[in-house]
């Protein structure tokens, strides 16, 4: 019999990828202070990749304390260029700072996922996607941004590679449910090997 998914994600992405795969995951958003937790680990030199498992480790953990006999998934997406880790963005004109930084430029994105049982981590995988974009001219960025405003300020990036996002790439490596936030397809096969879903 399958356990109880829980997602402790307030992102409706990651809710919205789980569920078009057939799974039906309880969303829980775990509440925890990224910002200060992010500041900590980068003062001690963490990695982006180091920082984003931290990251969705104690939103699992948080959450795996007080429901022990569910699986509890936490997810944490990060973006680095040149060792800067970017956050998503506080306004439009952030957005636009951030996408004139981008520019012309290649970027990774680290998407971790870590899945726990009875407060014990049972799985983790960071996920890594690179995207190149074209030289964007101001004009463009600003009509980008108010046009999308709405939908990018959710993302790490300030876009949205399924809709008109993808018009600012002029290259992308790694898949695409990495770049939407989730390493979504090692998720199922570890799930489909545990007997969690149809094998
Ligand atoms: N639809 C879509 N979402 C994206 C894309 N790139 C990044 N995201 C979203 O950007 C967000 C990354 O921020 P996180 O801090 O990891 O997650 P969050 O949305 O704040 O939710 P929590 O897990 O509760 O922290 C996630 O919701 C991703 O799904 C994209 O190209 N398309």
């Amino acid at each position: 019999m399958p356990l109880p998914l829980l997602l402790a994600s307030a992102s409706e992405t990651r809710a919205a990828m789980l569920r078009a795969a057939g799974l039906a995951p309880q969303v829980l958003p775990a509440r925890i202070d990224e910002e200060a937790i992010r500041a900590a680990l980068e003062a001690e030199g963490a990695s982006p990749r180091d920082l984003a498992d931290a990251l969705a480790e104690m939103k699992a953990r948080k959450l795996s304390d007080k429901h022990p006999g569910a699986l509890v998934l936490g997810a944490d997406q990060v973006l680095e260029l040149k060792g800067e880790v970017f956050s998503k963005p506080e306004t439009p004109d952030a957005a636009r700072a951030q996408l004139r930084a981008l520019s012309g430029k290649t970027h990774r994105l680290l998407s971790a996922a870590v899945v726990y049982r009875a407060s014990r981590p049972e799985w983790r995988h960071v996920g890594e996607a690179r995207l190149t974009m074209h030289d964007l001219s101001d004009g463009f960025i600003d009509g980008y941004v108010t046009r999308n405003w709405d939908s990018i300020r959710h993302c790490v990036g300030c876009y949205q590679i399924e809709k008109e996002g993808v018009c600012l790439m002029s290259r992308v490596e790694g898949d695409h449910f990495t770049i939407l936030g989730l390493p979504l397809i090692p998720l199922l096969s570890w799930l489909r090997l545990r007997g969690e879903i149809p094998a």
